[in-house]
């Protein structure tokens, strides 16, 4: 099996500041690894660098083994379900946002009936009545699971996620754990959580832009 992503000696220079310095590691489909450093260590810029949003300046990203370039981030960007802290839904109702995607010709044949949209709002304990309410009004956290529903509902096998469970409450965390307990989801995750750091099979420690330790299942 080969990696579906793979950072090779990246670093990333942003207005003159070097951001990631020589990062390496590769990520398998199904795998769950976390990003973990204090603030600032560079976190979220190794998504944002996978996404397309930083220039590299030397090194090379791979996703499914291609070189990412500006015309193959198309694909990245494609097959990745993105969810930051606040996520833009991009549409004013929760239920328009949840359909949005489905306007478009790719996804026409695909658009879930009510009650899809139903099952995946349950399996993230959110209530159906969540669907009529303005998506500017509802939580930060909400408005994540509502990004992550999206991404389920359009069959996405690769998320990025930015600290998804620090503002959630137990119960909402644990439909949050299930949901990525499925071997075919392959998630790069930024977080603090010190459940969800357990839960990853893989934790990159970052420190001032470098990766200075990797932890396999436990193992250094
Ligand atoms: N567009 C940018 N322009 C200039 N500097 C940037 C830019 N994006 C990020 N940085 C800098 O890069 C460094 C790493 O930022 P990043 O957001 O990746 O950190 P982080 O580890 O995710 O932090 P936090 O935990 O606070 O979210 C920071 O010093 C930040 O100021």
């Amino acid at each position: 099996m080969s990696p579906i992503i793979r950072f090779d000696r990246v670093s990333v220079i942003v207005h003159e500041k070097t951001i990631l310095s020589d990062i390496s590691f590769t990520l398998f489909p199904g795998e769950k690894a976390v990003l973990c450093g204090k603030s600032g260590s560079g976190k979220s810029s190794v998504l944002r660098t996978l996404l397309g949003l930083h220039p590299i300046k030397s090194g090379t990203v791979y996703f499914q083994e291609q070189p990412l370039t500006p015309s193959s981030v198309q694909t990245v960007r494609s097959c990745t379900a993105y969810i930051g802290q606040e996520p833009m839904l991009g549409a004013e109702s929760v239920r328009e946002a949840l359909l949005l995607p489905f306007q478009f010709k790719t996804h026409r044949d695909h658009k879930p009936t009510e009650a899809q949209l139903i099952e995946v709002l349950q399996r993230l304990h959110l209530p159906a009545d969540i669907l009529r309410q303005e998506s500017s009004r509802i939580s930060g956290g909400e408005k994540q699971r509502i990004a992550l529903a999206r991404g389920l509902l359009l069959g996405k096998k690769l998320y990025l996620l930015d600290e998804v469970t620090s503002a959630l409450d137990a119960e909402s965390k644990q439909a949050v754990f299930d949901v990525f307990s499925d071997p075919q989801l392959t998630v790069l995750s930024v977080a603090h959580d010190p459940e969800w750091l357990e839960r990853c099979g893989i934790v990159f420690e970052l420190e001032a832009g470098r990766l200075t330790q990797v932890k396999r299942n436990g193992n250094t």
